[in-house]
């Protein structure tokens, strides 16, 4: 007998029922840098009722994870990974994971579900966890890479390909590309520079379609079901990333993982980490942290997010994104998503040491250090970034 096939309780083991080996849950990958869009995407699609019976892997990038509390629904098919970046760090973890969810459905802890979604951080090199996906003989048994889904966006999107490989490896392994803020594009200028990524994107994806989150056209439908991950229908840089990483896997084969425990290693310019605060916070402090930020060392900041407990009301939290040089819109929820009522900010920055965003945080809360000015001596400043001075 095959080891696929297993004989039906009550038939006699010398006719062993002919049952096929069970079909493979399909996997898509969406990938993406650092806030292009993947929750709100996710939150999106997992709100369609074809997709209910999806279970959902998160990867955070970071001391405190986030994403999870603003997934919708969180329940025992949402598995947050542990911190440090799935395709360096914890890709033992994505296996162990796969295989956890399986156990739970063979056992009926987890409810059936029949297609896994997997969101990586925004900077996972998607190279080393397709590889996984496509090698790793127990997962290959019961799972298919279906696709990768790349959320790109249409305002960072430019610069972002530029400065980080990671963003040009992920738009060129996807087989569909999600552009989300269109809707942010409002000047000529700004069209043109959509325009001109939408270029870029066709000429680093051919196969892949391009579709506009904010016309609508990211539907559930359009966005899975992409067929079987197919590499020869990628550019040909493609095919040479997942060769290099057999080449990786073989050697670590021979000698063992490396034992990266910190989630910090993926580029050394790059560093993750995470303030957070027990106090409650009036509105014009976190204004002008969050302007003198901009103001200072907005270059560096290539993302922050958290949920922050206001003076005027602690017990419905402020969701706050900033991308790049974008600050979203915050929004308030009605009540905390967790037990955990700090105010918690994930910070991801490039070229900066993360003690200077953490002095500047600790000033504006009042907390006393030597050798750091006090808030009133950065606002009071005529020195100060303009729009500060003055500011209190
Ligand atoms: N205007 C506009 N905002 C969007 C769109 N898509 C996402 N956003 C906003 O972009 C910010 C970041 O979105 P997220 O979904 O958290 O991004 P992410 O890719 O999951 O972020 P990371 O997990 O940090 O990499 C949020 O404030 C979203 O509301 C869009 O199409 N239009």
């Amino acid at each position: 007998m095959s080891p696929f096939e297993t004989p039906e309780a009550g038939t006699a083991p010398d006719r062993p029922a002919r049952r096929g080996p069970p079909e493979p849950i399909p996997v898509t990958v969406l990938t993406g840098f650092l806030g292009a869009g993947k929750t709100t995407l996710l939150n999106r699609i997992l709100a369609d009722t074809a997709l209910a019976d999806t279970a959902v892997l998160i990867n955070e990038f970071g001391e405190i994870g986030l994403d999870h509390l603003f997934v919708r629904e969180v329940d025992e098919g949402v598995v947050l990974l542990a911190s440090g970046c799935v395709c360096c760090t914890v890709r033992g973890d994505l296996v162990a994971a796969l295989e956890d969810l399986l156990r739970g459905r063979d056992n009926n802890r987890l409810p059936p579900f029949s297609r896994v979604l997997i969101e990586t951080t925004g900077l996972a090199d998607p190279a080393p966890i397709l590889h996984t996906l496509m090698t790793h003989p127990y997962l290959l048994m019961r799972y298919r890479l279906d696709g990768v889904v790349t959320v790109v966006d249409a305002i960072n999107g430019g610069a972002t390909l530029d400065a980080q490989p990671e963003a040009v490896k992920q738009a060129a392994v996807s087989d569909r590309i999600v552009l989300t803020k269109t809707d942010l594009a409002q000047t000529d200028a700004e069209k043109t520079a959509v325009a001109d990524l939408r270029r870029r994107l066709a000429t680093l994806a051919p196969a892949a379609p391009v579709l506009d989150a904010a016309a609508g056209e990211a539907t559930a439908e359009r966005i899975l079901k992409a067929g079987l991950y197919d590499p020869a229908r990628k550019i040909p840089d493609v095919a040479r990333w997942l060769a290099e990483e057999q080449i990786a896997a073989n050697r670590e084969a021979a000698e063992g993982p490396a034992v990266v425990t910190d989630p910090n290693r993926h580029d050394d310019r790059i560093k993750a980490f995470s303030l957070a605060t027990d106090a409650a916070i009036p509105a014009s402090t976190l204004d002008l942290f969050l302007e003198l930020l901009r103001a200072t060392h907005g270059g560096s900041v290539l993302r922050m997010k958290g949920i922050v407990k206001l003076a005027d009301d602690p017990s419905a939290p402020v969701v706050l994104h900033g991308v790049q040089h974008v600050m979203h819109p915050p929004s308030r929820l009605a009540a905390w998503p967790d037990d955990d009522h700090r105010t918690r900010l994930v910070m991801i920055v490039r070229d900066l040491d993360p003690m200077v965003i953490q002095r500047l945080f600790e000033a504006f809360l009042g907390v006393p250090s030597v050798d750091t000015p006090d808030r009133a001596a950065m606002t009071d400043n005529p020195l100060a970034p303009p729009g500060l001075s003055g500011m209190r």
